[in-house]
């Protein structure tokens, strides 16, 4: 294993670049899309199947492990890796969205947060300092610093104070963080859509230093429009050689849009979630399998594609097996969907190494008019 972390841009088109992220662990090839393994595991599916979608590195919650079955037991164990049988990287989430998005009762202070666990309704607290040992002993290779999440709708008064507040947070996080060879320590601008906020906050965070930068405080209902008007500019506020990571996005086609204004990594429940759901991704847009005109259908969801619930499985039986409520229902549809937005990404990372972005693009948009 080496012992360093960094990132190399290889090839640019427009304001898109593709690269790879080295780590002791294994390399990140970007543009990347991390699949969500909120509590030690991507749901419906085995550590191995996951990356045989193509998947470079996963996230994990700082929130839902400390929760259970708590840091200090997965640390006893061996760490998260040897924990949920991955050994690539992993980043996770510092707890400051999923406390404001999940927990209860919360009181927050200058200190970091304390609030009800959605699980128990236990005591919890959580501070820039607590939310950095609780990532170590993890051991995830990727440490996002621990922000304020103000709840929406919020007023500028109220997104500019948070910011502001998550700024003295990034600081006390990479004190905390300390120097830690071969881990990284990614900060998160805030500032909601309003430029000036934005601009500050990418200062602030660029005079403190990180290994990578994260767009934040979007994916939170603003609309595409609204995200990808911070978009046009945000990226640009943060330096050009390293990552920059937009949280929480997207539909396939806020990935395309992100990709093209300068993102190199996104999460998202989406293609999980809506897996177990039913919802199955394609090149023509979703397909709602419970739908009935799918029952007799012989034919796989996408004939292009090479995963094997479109190698082996029909339509019908995808059908069959959901309104049924079949587990396998869930690990076939959720491994096509990880598999559709691996193949995006290798898409855009081969059209951006040939300087041919925007042809991709035009292509990714006209064949899903075709529907
Ligand atoms: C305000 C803020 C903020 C960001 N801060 C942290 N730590 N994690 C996030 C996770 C997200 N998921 C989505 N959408 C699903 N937006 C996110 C934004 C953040």
């Amino acid at each position: 294993m080496g012992e360093r972390f960094s990132y190399q841009v290889t090839a640019k088109d427009g304001a898109a670049r593709t690269g790879v992220i080295s780590t002791p662990r294994g390399e990140i090839r970007t543009p990347a899309f991390m699949p969500v393994g909120t509590a030690a595991t991507v749901k419906a599916m085995m550590p191995e199947s996951v990356r045989a979608t193509g998947a470079d590195i996963l996230l994990g919650n700082t929130y839902h492990l400390m929760l259970r079955p708590t840091a200090e037991r997965i640390a006893a164990l061996g760490g998260l890796h040897k924990f949920m049988n991955w050994e690539r990287p992993i980043l996770t989430d510092s707890g400051g969205f999923q406390v404001m998005s999940l927990a209860s009762l919360r009181k927050l202070t200058e200190e970091g947060v304390r609030f009800s666990s959605h699980i128990d309704g236990s005591k919890h607290m959580l501070s820039p300092e607590r939310s950095m040992e609780i990532q170590k002993l993890l051991g995830s290779d990727i440490v996002m610093c621990f922000d304020e999440c103000p709840a929406l709708p919020a007023d500028d008064a109220t997104v500019a104070a948070s910011m502001r507040m998550s700024m003295r947070w990034a600081q006390r996080s990479k004190d905390a963080f300390g120097d830690r060879p071969g881990h990284a320590l990614f900060g998160i601008m805030q500032g909601g859509v309003t430029k000036d906020l934005r601009e500050e906050s990418a200062t602030a965070l660029k005079a403190i230093g990180f290994d990578g930068y994260a767009v934040g405080g979007l994916a939170v209902g603003e609309g595409q429009e609204a995200m990808f008007g911070v978009l046009d500019y945000a990226p640009g506020f943060l330096p050009e050689d390293k990552p920059r990571y937009l949280m929480g996005v997207g539909k396939p086609d806020d990935i395309v849009g992100a990709v093209e204004r300068g993102i190199d990594m996104m999460d998202c429940v989406l293609p999980s979630r809506s897996g177990r759901t039913g919802q199955v991704w394609t090149r023509r847009g979703p397909v709602t399998i419970k739908n009935a005109r799918h029952q007799n259908d012989p034919r796989p969801v996408d004939e292009a594609c090479t995963c094997p619930a479109c190698r082996n499985y029909s339509r019908a039986y995808l059908h069959h097996v959901f309104k049924a409520d079949e587990i396998i229902a869930s690990m076939l549809m959720t491994w096509h969907n990880l598999h559709y937005y691996q193949e995006l990404m290798q898409g855009l990372r081969d059209a951006i190494a040939e300087g041919r972005l925007s042809a991709f693009v035009a292509e990714f948009h006209a064949t899903r008019a075709m529907g």
